[in-house]
């Protein structure tokens, strides 16, 4: 049984304007919940301007809401005595877009892991707290040797992203909201990232709400997809009925606007548009093989192995190619 955090009929509105007369409704109608009786994956997904910050920020307490309300493990958070907004605060982590941002040039990247592990009472010593450090930045794919004591400058993009997501973690969360935590890694960092936050669900019963614009990320790690426009949902569903049977014509239209390539054309890995598809349609085979890929369709790719750039694949291992691809997704799910 994992906690649930809950938003219960919300608007948000904005007022601007002199004396606040022109009111701008960020978000309208929203409800949707996560973790619960089981721990779940939703991805919110929506253009800019859609509301996504401002989704996370009501769903951190940063903002209040206009009407309804939000919910952590049933109580209301906007009512929430001391003990259990500290409780909230570190139970519902963030992980957001540019880290680099979150943390302060002059400290070294040991600091935003040790001050939370200690305001929490998390830890009794030092040596205790590198050790759970050392432990949870392996986790997440650093050697601790190679990270701790470096300045945030020191380190790349995607390594950063990794020590704010083992900050998280440090944390013991039941809920992580991950604002865009793959926009700004580079595409080969993208899936490592992604995966380890589908981990964090699978191995340690974590919730995750992956705000993203990225249809095709969304697809890959969630279960849920709920598609906003302008502060509105419009469509909430199971990931496979939101992408391959999309009631709504905004669906629809976000949907034919991921990129899909000439399926005649064979694709190298160098080619810059290869996305997460086609990530997750190598990742069927074992690396040893030259691969041609090919979208099959908006958000699924396969990879057909093939002797020298420019030849022709031959149908069937296109057809042997898509069984391990959707194989290789099945299991990846
Ligand atoms: N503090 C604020 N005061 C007034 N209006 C705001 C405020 N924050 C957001 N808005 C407005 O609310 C709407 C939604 O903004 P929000 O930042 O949540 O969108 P977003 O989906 O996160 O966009 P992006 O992906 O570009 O960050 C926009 O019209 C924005 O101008």
């Amino acid at each position: 049984m994992s906690k649930q955090l809950d938003v219960r009929d919300v608007d948000v509105v904005f007022s601007g304007g002199f004396g606040g007369r022109i009111k701008n409704k960020a978000l309208s109608e929203i409800s949707l919940s996560v973790g619960g009786k089981r721990p779940s994956i939703t991805a919110v997904v929506g253009e800019s301007g859609s509301g996504k910050s401002t989704l996370i920020r009501l769903l951190l307490g940063f903002q209040a809401p206009s009407r309804g309300a939000v919910f952590y493990d049933g109580k209301p958070v906007a009512g929430m005595d001391a003990a259990g907004q500290r409780l909230f605060r570190r139970e519902v982590q963030a992980i957001f877009q540019d880290p680099f941002d979150v943390f302060n040039p002059f400290y070294k990247i040991d600091h935003p892991l040790i001050t939370p592990l200690n305001n929490f009472g998390l830890v009794r010593s030092r040596d205790e707290a590198y050790a759970r450090i050392e432990k949870t930045i392996a986790r997440v794919g650093l050697r601790p040797e190679e990270t701790l004591g470096k300045y945030p400058h020191q380190l790349s993009g995607g390594q950063r992203q990794r020590v704010m997501i083992a900050r998280a973690l440090l944390l013991e969360p039941q809920i992580i909201l991950a604002d865009e935590p793959v926009s700004m890694v580079d595409a080969s960092l993208r899936s490592t990232i992604l995966e380890i936050l589908f981990n964090m669900y699978r191995e340690e019963s974590i919730s995750l709400i992956y705000v993203t614009h990225d249809l095709a990320t969304a697809y890959q790690v969630a279960e849920t997809i709920v598609v906003l426009y302008r502060g509105q949902v419009m469509e909430v569903g199971a990931a496979d009925d939101v992408i391959h049977r999309p009631r709504h014509p905004y669906t629809k239209a976000l949907i034919e606007a991921v990129p899909s390539p000439d399926p005649d054309v064979p694709w190298d890995l160098d080619n810059p548009e290869a996305g997460e598809a086609e990530r997750r349609a190598l990742a069927a085979f074992d690396g040893s093989t030259r691969l041609a890929l090919f979208r099959t369709d908006p958000l699924r790719a396969v990879a057909a192995p093939y002797d020298s750039p420019g030849e022709r694949v031959t149908a069937g291992a296109i057809q042997q190619a898509v069984s391990e691809a959707r194989l290789a997704s099945v299991s990846a799910r």
